[in-house]
C-alpha cells in the first residue's frame, strides 16, 4: 500500500506543476511582455538582420517606423536592445528609474576604448566609475576649473579666427572658400589639447594656423573611435567571437587608438618625471592636475594608466559634438539667410564690430544659442544615446526590461518626434526662445531632445561643452560673412548614409565683415 503512495504522490505534483506552469504561463508571459521588435533566430538574434541591413541604426529606425512603435526589443545574440523614440518613456529610463539603468555595456568596444573601463563615460556602474566621474566632475570641469582654464581657451578662439581669416586671404584663387568641418574640428581638437597639454599641436601646425599631419591624424582618429564604440559590432554582442574579429572592429578601434596614444603617451610620461624631478612648481593645465591629485593618504589618486585613458577620454568627449552641430547650423543658415541675419542682429547689438566675441557675452546671446540648439535637435551627431545597461529587471511603461539589457535613446527619435515638435524637420531656432526672455541653455533634462542627457550618467562636461559650442559658432558668423559658392544655389543638406553627418564637408565663402584692426591685432 504504501510503495503505491509515494509514486501517485509524485504523478500528482507533477501534475500540479505542469497544470500550473499551463495555466499561468501566458498571465506571467504577459506580465513580463517585452516591447515589439523582429523575431531573431536562437543564440543569434536578430544579428544575421543586422549584418544584412548596414547602417544598423537606419534598420532600427525602419523597423520601429514599420512596427509603428516608440520603443522596441531587438535581441542581438545574448543581449536585448531597447531603442526609444519616445520622450516619456525616456524619462521613465533616465530620470523615474536612473538607477536601475545607470550602467555601460561590458562590451568589446567599450573595454578597449576605455583601457579595461579605467575612466568615466564607458566604464560600467561600480566605484572606479564613481571615482572617474567624482575626479572629472570636481577637479576637471567645475565651475572654479573652468574659470582657471579661460585663458587657455580664449587663445584657441582667436587662433580660429586667424586660420579662417588666412583660408579667406590664401584661398583668393577660390575665392575665400572655407572647408567649415575642417575649422570647427580642429577648433574643438586645438581647445582639448591647450586644456589638457597646453599645447595647440603635436607637431609643428601649419603657418596659416591650420593643422599639421600630427593633428589631422590626431583628430580623424578620435572620429574613427567615436564611430566605432558601441558600433554594433558582432563581438559586443556575442564576446566569444571577438576573436574571429568578423567585422575587423576590434583591428580598427586598436589602431586607431594607437594613433592616439602614440602622442599623448610621451607627453604625460615625460610630464610626470618632470613633476617627479621637481622640475615644475605651479600646474598650469589638466594633465597638472590628473596628475597631482592625492588620495586621502597623500598617495597619487590616479594611476598613469588611469590618467592616460582618461585623457583619451575627455578627448573623445569634446571632439564630436560642438563640431557637428556648427557645421550643420552655417549649412542650414545660409540657406535660410534671413535666421542668419537675426543672429548678426543680436551678435551686432551685444558685441558690435569693433572686437571679438568674448566669453562673457555668451549669457546674452539666446537666439545664437536657440540657433545651436536646434541643430542639436534636428542634427545630432550620433543616432543614440551612450547606452544604458540595466542592473536589474524592471518594467517601463507596461513592458518587462530584463537585466542586461542596452537602453538606446535615439537621438534623432526624440529630436524629430512629430508627435512633440511641430514641423520636426524644419530648422526653426525660435521653438526654444522663452516667452519671458530668460536664458536658452543647450540642455533639455525633460528629454524632448538628446543634447547633454540626464541624470546619473548625464553629460559631466555641460559648462565646456556648451562654451565651446556657442563660442566656435558665435565667432564663425560674427567674425565673417557666409555664402554659399559660386555657381551653388543652395547648400546641399543631404545627410550621409552611413552617419549623421551632412553627406558632403560643408564648403562655403567666407568675408571677415569686422573691422580690420580687430584682425590685425591676432596677428595677421
Ligand atoms: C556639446 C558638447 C557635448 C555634448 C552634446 C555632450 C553630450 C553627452 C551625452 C549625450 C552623454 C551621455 C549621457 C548619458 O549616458 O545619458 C555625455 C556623457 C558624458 N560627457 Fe558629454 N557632451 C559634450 C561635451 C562634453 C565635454 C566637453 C566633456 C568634458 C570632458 C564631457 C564629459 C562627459 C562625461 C564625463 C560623460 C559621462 C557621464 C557618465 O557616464 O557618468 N562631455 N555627454
Amino acid at each position: 500500500m504504501e510503495n503505491n503512495t509515494i509514486p501517485l504522490a509524485i504523478l500528482i505534483a507533477v501534475l500540479l506543476v505542469i497544470t500550473t506552469i499551463i495555466f499561468e504561463w501566458p498571465c506571467y508571459m504577459k506580465r513580463r511582455k517585452l516591447p515589439p521588435g523582429p523575431t531573431g533566430i536562437p543564440i543569434f538574434g536578430c544579428l544575421p538582420q543586422m549584418l544584412l541591413n548596414k547602417p544598423t541604426f537606419r534598420w532600427i529606425h525602419s523597423v520601429m517606423d514599420n512596427m509603428n512603435t516608440e520603443i522596441a526589443c531587438i535581441r542581438l545574440g545574448g543581449v536585448h536592445v531597447i531603442p526609444v523614440t519616445s520622450p516619456e518613456l525616456a524619462r521613465e529610463f533616465l530620470k523615474k528609474q536612473d538607477s536601475t539603468f545607470a550602467s555601460r555595456p561590458d562590451c568589446m568596444s567599450g573595454r578597449l576604448s576605455s583601457n579595461g573601463y579605467l575612466t568615466a563615460v564607458l566604464t560600467p556602474m561600480g566605484d572606479q566609475w564613481k571615482k572617474m566621474r567624482k575626479v572629472l566632475a570636481t577637479n576637471i570641469l567645475s565651475p572654479a576649473k573652468h574659470n582657471w582654464l579661460h585663458d587657455k581657451r580664449m587663445e584657441e578662439a582667436d587662433n580660429l579666427i586667424r586660420y579662417v581669416y588666412n583660408q579667406c586671404k590664401n584661398s583668393l584663387e577660390a575665392g575665400g572658400l572655407v572647408n567649415v568641418r575642417i575649422a570647427a574640428q580642429q577648433y574643438c581638437g586645438n581647445v582639448i589639447r591647450r586644456l589638457i597639454f597646453n599645447k595647440k599641436h603635436f607637431g609643428n601646425g601649419k603657418e596659416d594656423g591650420g593643422p599639421g599631419p600630427e593633428e589631422v591624424e590626431h583628430v580623424a582618429a578620435l572620429f574613427t573611435i567615436l564611430t566605432y564604440i558601441y558600433g554594433f559590432s558582432i563581438a559586443d554582442y556575442i564576446p566569444w567571437l571577438e576573436i574571429f574579429d568578423f567585422d575587423d572592429h576590434k583591428e580598427i578601434l586598436k589602431k586607431a587608438i594607437a594613433n592616439i596614444t602614440k602622442y599623448h603617451d610621451p607627453e604625460i610620461d615625460d610630464r610626470i618625471q618632470m613633476w617627479g624631478k621637481g622640475m615644475i612648481a605651479m600646474e598650469e593645465d589638466i594633465l597638472d592636475v590628473l596628475i597631482n591629485l592625492k588620495d586621502s593618504k597623500g598617495a597619487p589618486l590616479l594611476t598613469i594608466e588611469e590618467i592616460k585613458a582618461l585623457i583619451v577620454e575627455i578627448m573623445l568627449a569634446t571632439v564630436d559634438n560642438p563640431s557637428n552641430a556648427i557645421e550643420w547650423a552655417l549649412a542650414e543658415m545660409i540657406n535660410q539667410p534671413e535666421i542668419l541675419k537675426r543672429a548678426l542682429e543680436e551678435l551686432e547689438i551685444v558685441v558690435g564690430r569693433d572686437r571679438l566675441v568674448q566669453e562673457s557675452d555668451l549669457t546674452y546671446l539666446k537666439y545664437v544659442k536657440a540657433c545651436a540648439k536646434e541643430t542639436f535637435r534636428i542634427h545630432p551627431i550620433a543616432p543614440f544615446n551612450v547606452p544604458h545597461v540595466s542592473m536589474e529587471d524592471a518594467t517601463v511603461g507596461g513592458y518587462f526590461i530584463p537585466k542586461g539589457s542596452h537602453v538606446l535613446l535615439s537621438r534623432p527619435g526624440l529630436g524629430r518626434n512629430p508627435r512633440i515638435w511641430e514641423e520636426p524637420l524644419k530648422f526653426k531656432p525660435e521653438r526654444h526662445l522663452k516667452d519671458d526672455c530668460s536664458d536658452v541653455v543647450l540642455t533639455d533634462s525633460d528629454l524632448r531632445m538628446l543634447s547633454f542627457s540626464t541624470g546619473r550618467r548625464g553629460c559631466a562636461g555641460v559648462l565646456l561643452g556648451s562654451t565651446m559650442t556657442t563660442m566656435l559658432f558665435a565667432r564663425l558668423i560674427h567674425g565673417f560673412s557666409w555664402n554659399a559658392p559660386p555657381d551653388v544655389p543652395n547648400i546641399d543638406l543631404t545627410e550621409s548614409e552611413g552617419d549623421l553627418l551632412l553627406a558632403k564637408p560643408l564648403l562655403a565663402l567666407a568675408k571677415p565683415r569686422l573691422s580690420e584692426h580687430v584682425y590685425q591685432q591676432l596677428g595677421n
